[in-house]
């Protein structure tokens, strides 16, 4: 497939937190011409709703209740963040310290991945090409997509990159930083529903030596030449 040919495929991008995910799945999407979908923003606003119910993460049963009563929206289009609960605009809370604590309790409750994961095949059918990207978008939600790549980097790197984005400079800070994310990994890599892993069919990226524009060539690389391939087969 030459890159002026449109790309009609679904591309998933799998990996630990700080791995450059959010970032390349944009800049993929935008050469592409994809649309774009975030789902870990869905698993953050279903966060924001457990919160603001005053309902505790770890209540497993009040949780999956909270989310089914809460109605989370989020945009699929690459240029723009929409993230909504309830008609709130929820796009910059879902950053914040106190819902990146919490997510990973949310999301390994089996009915809220139920129904998110419903929501996010309903928005990838009227997508049309489009870019997902997750922890278990290849092995789970779209397990037929095109190219699934699962995307790594070193912890430090994570960490780093993590640091330089909420502009956290002090070494015992990031040393911090770097611990909350390797709790949250090990949490979302051992939980039974849908654990952070790649699928056996994914391309496994380390990102650990390359800068942001290097990852997504690479992904624009593989997207186009798993094209041409099924196109020859
Ligand atoms: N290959 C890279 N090298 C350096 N920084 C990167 C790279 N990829 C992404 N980043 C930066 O790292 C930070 C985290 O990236 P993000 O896309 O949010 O990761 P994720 O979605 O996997 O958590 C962002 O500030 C982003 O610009
Ligand atoms: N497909 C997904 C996406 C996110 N998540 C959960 O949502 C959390 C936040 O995802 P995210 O992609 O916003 O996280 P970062 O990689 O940006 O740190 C993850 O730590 C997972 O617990 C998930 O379980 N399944």
């Amino acid at each position: 497939m030459s890159e002026q040919m449109t790309f009609r495929g679904q591309v998933t991008l799998d990996g630990p937190s700080g791995t450059g995910k959010s970032s390349v799945a944009r800049g993929v999407a935008a050469h592409l011409g994809a649309a774009y979908l975030d789902t870990g923003a869905m698993y953050r606003a279903a966060t924001v709703a457990v919160l603001d119910a005053g309902v505790d993460p770890a209540d497993a049963d009040a949780v999956a209740r909270t989310v089914a009563a809460a109605r989370i929206e989020v945009g699929t289009d690459a240029a723009t963040e929409l993230v909504q609960v309830d008609g709130v605009d929820v796009a910059a809370r879902i950053r914040g310290v106190e819902v990146t604590r919490a997510v990973s309790a949310v999301s390994a409750v089996p009915a809220v991945r139920r129904q998110l994961v419903d929501q996010q095949r309903a928005l990838v059918a009227s997508a049309g090409p489009v870019v997902v990207e997750g922890r278990d978008i290849g092995t789970v939600v779209l397990p037929d997509a095109t190219l699934k790549v699962y995307l790594t980097a070193s912890p430090e790197a994570r960490a780093q990159r993590r640091a330089g984005q909420l502009g956290i400079t002090a070494p015992d800070e990031v040393a911090v930083l770097a611990a909350d994310l390797r709790r949250r990994d090990e949490f979302d890599s051992s939980r039974e529903d849908s654990p952070l892993r790649p699928a056996a069919d994914a391309v496994v990226v380390d990102s650990t030596d390359l800068d942001q524009q290097g990852v997504v060539d690479r992904v624009v690389e593989l997207a186009t030449s798993t094209v041409a391939a099924g196109e020859r087969a």
